[in-house]
């Protein structure tokens, strides 16, 4: 167990060796399959927030009637409605709305060793092994709230973890949290313009190179109202076992210091978003590091409720800002990330004004781009560079291109044109998609219209 949040590129533990596992064969076979994988359309039936926003939207969504969705059938018997076991909600892995998920064709080590991967932190490993014996598609989850344009982080970075998870049977739920992003005052707390973003959002995800196959978009405010009674039950119910200490130290999963003045929301939010863990059924969190103190606190609640089965904490580490000491992406500051639709032009000149400090890694965004993007989607990094300056070089591990960065041999001026070009790369689709189809430009010119509030 292991890293600090922001432990550099020495946090990320379970970051791909490639050459060393039984994993590694099974990374590049995902790495291929990822490079040959068309990005299909989703098996998913549209998200009813998404077709209702389209039309006109009700002033608020709690308003809404529940849809009439064939979920889940409703489980009287749970008295309390927080008894383990008591589910009134869709089981999201064979819910009907999709096709039943395809398994992995990969033996029970591969699995293990691949879905690790994917986490800089996890709680516990055991724990992970044992349910991807028992299961053959336990349900991963990540929540995100729609606000502003999408950066690489949510984009690409997801994606690879995605597409490593999925191939290992699992089911992923992008849980849309459109009412969070209201909670934390995203936008205005424009409920219509949150989820305009939310629906540009499934729009660059569909675009980014994911097999959809196990994949599934749910919206928080549809899921939340129609298992509304199971899922503020939960919610009063962590509510009443946590003090508001516990609850206000997981201020950070809203982006928010301790210190911060705060609405009442960082009371709700967090017990909501604990909620949201097994309102899912969530076998593995599958989140950043930042969200690591709202997945302990469910692990806390299961050990009150004296739950046999916690929820697994498979964190990824956050991909840095592009200046000098930022430690994760923001979108207050266009500057400091890389959105996917950014033109190659914005691509070159960002990453020619990122900071990449000769012979340093700590720290340094484009050798951690380097490491947790270039390397998992192609498996190597080919630098092109004059004669002159050392002549072209393909790098095949990250170990060798770090070492060679260290000695001075591969300078920031070789790094930072030949990362330019594979970031272009990964997001030319995007890009295309975003250009041609008439429905995905005008849902950007939309949001991009939008004031992001912070
Ligand atoms: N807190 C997450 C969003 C989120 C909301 C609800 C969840 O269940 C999960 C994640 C963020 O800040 O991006």
């Amino acid at each position: 167990m292991t890293s600090p949040l922001h432990g550099g590129l020495g946090g990320w533990e379970g970051a791909d060796q490639p050459n060393d596992t039984g994993a590694a064969v099974a990374v590049e076979k995902m790495r291929r399959d990822l490079m040959a994988a068309k990005a299909t359309e989703p098996s998913a039936a549209a998200p009813d927030s998404a077709k209702r926003a389209s039309k006109e939207m009700p002033k608020t969504a709690a308003t809404e009637s529940p849809p009439s969705a064939p979920v889940a059938v409703n489980g009287a018997a749970c008295a309390d409605g927080v008894s383990e076991g008591c589910s009134t909600r869709a089981v999201i892995g064979s819910d009907v709305r999709w096709p039943a998920p395809v398994p992995s064709t990969l033996s029970l080590d591969e699995r293990f060793a691949l879905c690790r991967s994917v986490g800089a932190e996890c709680i516990q490993e055991d724990e992970l092994r044992a349910l991807l014996e028992k299961k053959a598609h336990p349900i991963c989850y990540d929540g995100f709230e729609p606000s502003g344009r999408m950066h690489i982080a949510q984009g690409i970075l997801k994606a690879i973890n995605v597409n490593k998870l999925t191939k290992c049977g699992c089911v992923f739920v992008f849980w849309v949290a459109d009412w969070f992003a209201m909670l934390n005052n995203k936008l205005g707390g424009d409920i219509n313009k949150i989820r305009k973003t939310g629906e540009y959002f499934i729009e660059v995800w569909k675009a980014a190179g994911m097999d959809m196959t196990n994949v599934r978009f749910l919206w928080a405010s549809d899921e939340i109202n129609k298992n509304s009674n199971q899922y503020w039950m939960r919610v009063m119910d962590i509510a009443r076992k946590f003090n508001i200490t516990r609850i206000k130290r997981c201020g950070q999963i809203m982006g928010r210091g301790e210190g911060d003045d705060q609405p009442s929301a960082q009371i709700m939010y967090p017990c909501m978003q604990c909620s949201d863990i097994f309102e899912l059924k969530a076998d593995i969190c599958q989140l950043g590091l930042d969200q690591r103190k709202v997945n302990m606190l469910a692990r806390e609640y299961c050990d009150e409720l004296k739950m046999k089965h916690k929820p697994i904490i498979l964190s990824h580490g956050m991909l840095p800002g592009l200046l000098e000491g930022q430690e994760k992406m923001s979108k207050s500051d266009p500057d400091s990330a890389i959105f996917m639709e950014d033109l190659s032009a914005d691509v070159n000149r960002k990453i020619k004004k990122a900071f990449c400090p000769p012979q340093v890694l700590e720290g340094n965004p484009c050798m951690s781009y380097i490491e947790h993007m270039v390397f998992p989607m192609y498996g190597e990094f080919r630098v092109d560079r004059r004669d002159q300056d050392g002549g072209p070089i393909t790098y095949t591990s990250f170990a060798q291109c770090s070492e060679d960065y260290l000695s001075g041999r591969l300078h920031p001026g070789d790094v930072k044109p030949n990362l330019s070009r594979y970031i272009n790369e990964m997001l030319e689709p995007v890009r295309r998609h975003f250009q041609d189809d008439p429905h995905a430009k005008k849902l950007l010119a939309t949001i991009k219209a939008y004031k992001v509030t912070k």
